[in-house]
């Protein structure tokens, strides 16, 4: 089922998660938290609260790596500007507590900020490496710099207070950090099932269908990298208040990789897992701090190292998935049993051969057919007449120009892919692409959606001038695409998939995510993406993980994930590559019914006789040329077009030409 819990949508919204699964969680940890200085000897106890302080940035981080996908290796930099900025507002300025706590982690918000506006431009390993460096900048700076304290640090400032009661043991202190990582915990798991948390998961698995569906990626990471910096923040405020003294060790590599070893530990992409992760680092430190003396006499601070480096290693090749994973499959197994032990027939239904009850939707049910099964039954009746059309936007009148491509053209090196090709594609029509292998269709799509910059040339859509810029500026204006290599959301279901295409139609930001208010809205779209599978006889599979699906069905569920954009401009990159006989017929059919209802479409195929069945006009390129553009007739019977692509022999191309006819 899809991970969105549809009743709790229904019933709630606001702060607390909407998963029952959780609250309990939540609630469980509530008590275990509120147990453990009872139970808990000194050590433990010293344990206990640096695990809280930790599971803080671990939090961010977690966000930052599991959800956005962006690897950080400077954690300890904005943990350490927290901490810093916490300790001389103290200390220096005399500041209330609170005051000076929310300038920590105004600081490491701003500090990340800043850094993340041109960081995040980087990708994959660049990334990394750049926080890499920007972790020894901090680290070197706060050394060197007579404010900071150089090697000495920042200390005799006092211990936080609560109501005039001074918060001077480990039980206290640990009770006074609870609140916060509790709450952290529910806005970041809030965060996650939201409208920003499942687009950023979509980035991750690709950013490229995640920008044609209208995600600005570049803006919501920073925002994440941002918000994962303020974790950090906190984190360092109440490690300042508990150590009491902030020097440069608090900035050093190592704090860095703990942090990363609790998130990779725990399970990347798990909220839950970057807390228990920063339970099992810091007990693994305490006993790293015993073991590697022992082991390596005199071996201290740098050493640890190692160990964290083994455990690290060994993680990633014997646990890759984490804790998480652990206890997911072994959910995953148990929910299977009951499951089957359930499904053990009755002996009344065991008796009248099992043909018990098969629910089914009222488009999607296959008879005899798992739900992931190959293609449409072929004996299914096709007509998609009853099912309920998408939405369209009409924003320009039929017929006038919605998109206009001038002197268009690409290169690459000495290929030149795209030629000079100027077209103009009226509103409320079907427009077909065609040409052979390598004739640039895809690069033209490419390029009049964002995906690349053209060589020279413009693209407008709806008037505007868009060609250079990002995916989801065309997007959010009702432009979407598919995809000729497909693009799926892999960590989503198919109704995951489907509602992303919502994105453009939905307002709530990351802080509306993190604070729950939005189940209304997620719900009606998840809802109209059931309808949408509904209509292409997806509904079965709506639950499914989106990857399981075969090909034919994944092309589909990319089309119903476009049309859920409710699009004014639909290009269509080889829709029916893949697909059955019943399912083309479907998507024909559906189709018409969507110009009819007002949507352009541009539609790249090489099924060239369901282009001239289904097409208003044809554009052919060859080369990268546009040789013909016309009405699907004149094209059929235009001689380049026929030479160029059917072949050289006219009379074999014409004989060509007319099967293909007959077919149609
Ligand atoms: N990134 C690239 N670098 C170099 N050449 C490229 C690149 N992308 C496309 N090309 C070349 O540009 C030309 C047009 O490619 P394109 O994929 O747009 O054609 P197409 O009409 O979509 O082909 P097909 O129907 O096979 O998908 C081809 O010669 C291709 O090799």
């Amino acid at each position: 089922m899809s991970y969105l819990n549809k009743a709790a949508m229904r019933s709630k919204t606001g702060f607390w998660p909407n998963n029952r699964g959780t609250i309990l969680g939540v609630a469980a940890f509530a008590v275990i938290i509120a147990i453990i200085p009872f139970t808990a000897s000194s050590s433990m106890m010293n344990i206990a609260v640096f695990s809280m302080i930790f599971a803080l940035p671990a939090i961010g981080l977690s966000l930052l790596m599991g959800l956005a996908g962006q690897v950080s290796l400077g954690q300890a930099a904005f943990f350490a500007i927290g901490a810093y900025t916490h300790a001389i507002l103290l200390q220096k300025f005399e500041v209330p507590g609170p005051v000076a706590a929310v300038g920590g982690v105004v600081a490491a918000m701003l500090a990340a900020l800043l850094i993340g506006l041109p960081m995040l431009r980087l990708r994959g390993h660049y990334l990394a490496l750049a926080t890499l460096g920007l972790g020894f900048i901090v680290m070197i700076a706060v050394r060197e710099w007579e404010f900071t304290g150089r090697t000495t640090g920042i200390y005799g400032y006092g211990r936080p207070e609560v109501f005039g009661i001074p918060i001077d043991n480990n039980g206290l202190f640990f009770w006074f950090v609870a609140p916060f990582v509790l709450t952290g915990l529910v806005l970041a798991l809030n965060l996650t099932r939201s409208r920003a948390g499942r687009a950023l998961s979509a980035v991750n698995d690709s950013e490229l269908a995640a920008e044609s569906l209208g995600v600005n990626t570049y803006a919501l990471r920073v925002k994440v990298f941002t918000l994962s910096a303020g974790f950090a923040g906190l984190g360092g405020v109440f490690y300042a208040y508990q150590v009491q003294i902030v020097s440069p060790q608090v900035a050093e590599f190592h704090v860095s990789v703990e942090l990363l070893l609790m998130v990779v530990l725990g399970g990347l992409g798990s909220v839950w897992g970057a807390v228990a992760g920063a339970f099992i680092v810091e007990l693994l430190s305490e006993g790293l701090r015993d073991l590697i003396p022992a082991i390596i006499p005199g071996a201290t601070g740098e050493v640890q190292l190692i160990g964290y480096g083994l455990v690290l290693i060994l993680v990633i090749i014997l646990l890759p998935g984490g804790l998480y994973q652990v206890v997911k499959s072994a959910w995953a197994a148990i929910t299977r049993r009951r499951a089957d032990a359930s499904a053990k027939p009755s002996p009344a239904t065991a008796a009248d051969g099992g043909s018990g009850d098969v629910p089914t939707r009222a488009f999607g049910g296959l008879p005899g057919e798992s739900p992931a099964g190959e293609g449409l039954d072929e004996s299914t009746d096709a007509a998609a007449s009853d099912a309920r059309i998408p939405t369209v936007s009409t924003p320009v009148a039929a017929g006038e120009p919605i998109l206009e491509v001038s002197g268009l053209t690409k290169r690459y090196g000495g290929v030149v892919a795209v030629d000079d090709v100027t077209l103009t594609v009226p509103a409320g029509q079907i427009m077909g692409l065609i040409g052979p292998n390598g004739a640039g269709k895809t690069t033209c799509f490419n390029m009049i959606t964002g995906a690349i910059a053209p060589t020279s040339g413009t693209v407008r859509f709806l008037g505007e001038e868009i060609q250079g810029r990002k995916p989801h500026v065309g997007a959010e204006a009702g432009l979407t695409r598919t995809f000729q290599n497909l693009q799926v959301f892999s960590s989503t279901d198919v109704v995951g998939n489907v509602y992303m295409g919502r994105y453009r139609k939905g307002r709530a930001g990351i802080l509306r995510g993190m604070f729950g208010l939005q189940g209304r809205e997620q719900y009606a779209h998840e809802e109209i993406a059931h309808d949408i599978l509904d209509s292409m006889r997806l509904g079965d599979v709506a639950g499914l993980a989106a990857g399981d699906l075969p090909f034919g069905r994944q092309r589909m569920m990319e089309v119903c994930r476009a049309l859920a954009a409710e699009p004014a401009l639909l290009l269509l990159d080889e829709p029916m590559a893949g697909l059955s006989g019943s399912e083309r017929e479907l998507l024909a059919q559906l189709l018409r019914a969507l110009r009819d209802a007002g949507l352009t479409i541009v539609l790249v195929e090489h099924d060239v006789a369901q282009v001239m069945a289904l097409a208003d006009s044809v554009a052919v390129l060859d080369d990268g040329v546009l040789i013909a553009h016309g009405d699907p007739e004149s094209v059929r019977n235009d001689p380049a077009v026929i030479v160029a692509y059917l072949g050289t022999d006219v009379e074999e191309a014409e004989a060509e030409l007319k099967e293909l006819e007959d077919q149609s």
